[in-house]
């Protein structure tokens, strides 16, 4: 790719001393002397031909460059994500301004960076060859011609450089503004728009950040081009001087017609490359500030980290939180002082009002974050080993989640479940059956095989049939500890009986956390686990904790209250007793 540059570089210099020599040729003819004109002619062709043909290779060349350098570009990127194994960064909001910035250059950064460096070479040489053609006008002038276009180069760069940094800074705005018209447009936020009557007031929205995101990088648009006009006067001047200078001494017969031609050619041929020159320079300047931004990101040090020579995961998993404090980011706890020990094997459920911390301490457990004091260990009393010491993967590998708020992959049915582990058709059936989706896949119209979601055209699912088939995810994974946040929050009172009685069958022998606000469902489990406020206030059977007539013994009477229809206040020694 470089030679070909380098040869469409020089065809402006080939093609002002081609002007030069014809002209003089014609010039020595008309006069009754000599000249090879058909050798000229030759000359002009070929160069024609070198530059379509070079044109040619550079852009098939390019086209693999960039494809190359494209895929590279964002398999890295998703391979720093991979050794990103905590949430802590990806939900700091700086983070996403950078991720929206590299995931949407990393389409076109590569090739932009290809194409300016070449172009970036293109024009140098370029300029060097047909400067190097008005050194036969004298040394000095391809100097002066240089040196009065500098400015112009500088101040280029200069700008493209805050203009950089603007959009940087106003990458928030952005955003917000791409988020407005996402809302506004897409399907899951359709029916709320309607309902409430949303795209006045969206639209109100968008236009006036529009607007002010507008006026800001308006101004520095204006700037942009203001900015560059001194440095294009001085410019102009030189190459206005030079012009002015190569006629009165062709005027005195020290320079020949064709000289004359050769000097015409050769300045506009530097100014327009010393203009790509500038031109390239602030764009690349702009992609390599990109590139540095990606760099970065691929150097950022993840504060959760798999040690360098990690332990081995202990023989019994038993779970254990060691004085246990936990805040996000610098905001105030969620977690305080949380002790506890789970021994393999058993099914305990979490209870207590919404934001009390449970999802919280499941998080810590998995190691999304790590405590900001205190410990989370895993094994039998004398052979526990801090979480922090062990490899990441494979305790994960060890634990399945039904998560709040699941995801939902818009692929297959079947991609959904085996989330690109190897296909066991008797595991899957089992698991279809004990997750509910049996119950769904008739209705599809490719069973398995359907693609679901609307972003690619699929069958879209309920709600509840949306659960069932995170379940069913969870439960295709041979795994130790299962974990159970609200997972039947969306199901129907059949179906959620159903599942349960298939975690019931499942729990058997795995530790589980269920955490559910559906107190019927607590029953399963060995043991509860109240939180409130950050803190872990009770501890025992349902049993126990109705005795102790504490927060869970009201929370099981106001919930039994709500099915017997009694009044919520008073006590309902009966209801709670019933059970
Ligand atoms: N990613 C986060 N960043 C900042 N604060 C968070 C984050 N996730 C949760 N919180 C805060 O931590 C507190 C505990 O949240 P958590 O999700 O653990 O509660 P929960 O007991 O599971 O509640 P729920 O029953 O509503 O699911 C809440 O006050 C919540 O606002």
């Amino acid at each position: 790719m470089a030679l070909m540059v380098v040869l469409q570089g020089l065809l402006p210099a080939a093609t002002v001393f081609l002007s030069k020599w014809t002209v003089d040729g014609i010039t020595a003819v008309a006069g009754g002397g000599e000249a090879n004109l058909t050798l000229l002619a030759v000359a002009w062709a070929g160069t024609a031909l070198v530059g379509q043909l070079t044109a040619v290779g550079r852009a098939v060349l390019q086209g693999y460059a960039t494809d190359h350098f494209t895929v590279q570009t964002v398999t890295q990127l998703m391979r720093k994500m991979q050794a990103l194994p905590g949430l802590d960064v990806v939900e700091d909001p700086r983070f996403h301004d950078d991720v929206e910035t590299l995931q949407t250059g990393a389409r076109f950064r590569p090739l932009n960076l290809t194409a300016t460096l070449l172009g970036l070479l293109q024009a140098v040489v370029g300029v060097v060859g047909v400067a190097g053609a008005l050194l036969t006008v004298g040394w000095w002038v391809p100097l002066i011609v240089v040196i009065g276009m500098i400015p112009l180069a500088r101040t280029q760069i200069r700008l493209r450089e805050m203009g950089w940094s603007l959009a940087i800074q106003r990458t928030q705005e952005a955003r917000e503004l791409a988020y407005d018209q996402r809302v506004a447009l897409r399907h899951e936020y359709a029916k709320e728009v309607r309902l409430y009557d949303l795209m006045p007031y969206l639209t109100g929205r968008y236009v006036d950040g529009a607007l002010a995101y507008q006026r800001v990088m308006r101004g520095m648009r204006n700037k942009q081009v203001l900015g560059l006009l001194p440095a294009q006067v001085l410019a102009l001047a030189v190459t206005a001087g030079l012009f002015a200078y190569a006629v009165a001494q062709a005027g005195a017969g020290r320079l020949t017609a064709g000289t004359v031609v050769l000097v015409i050619g050769a300045l506009s041929g530097v100014r327009d490359s010393l203009g790509s020159v500038t031109e390239y320079l602030g764009m690349g300047t702009e992609h390599l500030r990109w590139f540095q931004k990606y760099y970065a990101f691929l150097d950022a040090k993840p504060s959760v980290a798999s040690p360098p020579q990690p332990r081995p995961l202990p023989t019994r998993l038993d779970l254990r939180l060691e004085d246990v404090s936990f805040g996000y980011r610098d905001l105030p706890p969620v977690l305080e002082h949380v002790s506890l020990h789970v021994p393999e094997g058993q099914v305990v459920a979490i209870v207590g009002e919404n934001g009390a911390g449970k999802t919280t301490l499941v998080k810590l457990l998995l190691r999304f974050y790590d405590p900001t004091s205190g410990r989370v260990l895993l094994g039998a009393p004398g052979e526990e080993v801090d979480l922090r010491d062990v490899d990441l993967t494979a305790w994960r590998s060890q634990v399945a989640a039904v998560f709040q708020d699941f995801a939902r992959f818009e692929w297959t049915v079947r991609d959904n479940v085996l989330l690109g582990r190897p296909e066991d058709g008797e595991k899957l059936s089992q698991t279809a059956d004990a997750s509910g989706l049996s119950g769904i896949l008739p209705r599809l119209p490719d069973g398995l095989n359907t693609r679901i979601g609307q972003a690619f055209g699929g069958v879209d699912l309920s709600g509840g049939q949306w659960q069932k088939l995170a379940t069913a995810r969870a439960l295709y994974r041979d795994a130790r500890v299962l974990i159970l946040d609200e997972p039947t929050a969306a199901l129907d009172p059949r179906s959620e009986s159903e599942v349960f009685a298939a975690f019931a069958a499942l729990a058997r022998g795995r530790t589980t956390l269920l955490i559910t606000h559906r107190l019927g469902s607590v029953l399963m489990a060995d043991r509860i686990l109240v939180m409130k406020a950050g803190r872990l206030i009770e501890d025992g059977t349902h049993a126990e904790l109705l005795a102790q007539g504490g927060e869970y013994a009201e929370l099981w009477r106001l919930q039994a209250g709500q099915y017997t229809g009694e009044e919520a206040g008073r006590p309902q020694p009966d209801a709670v007793g019933a059970d």
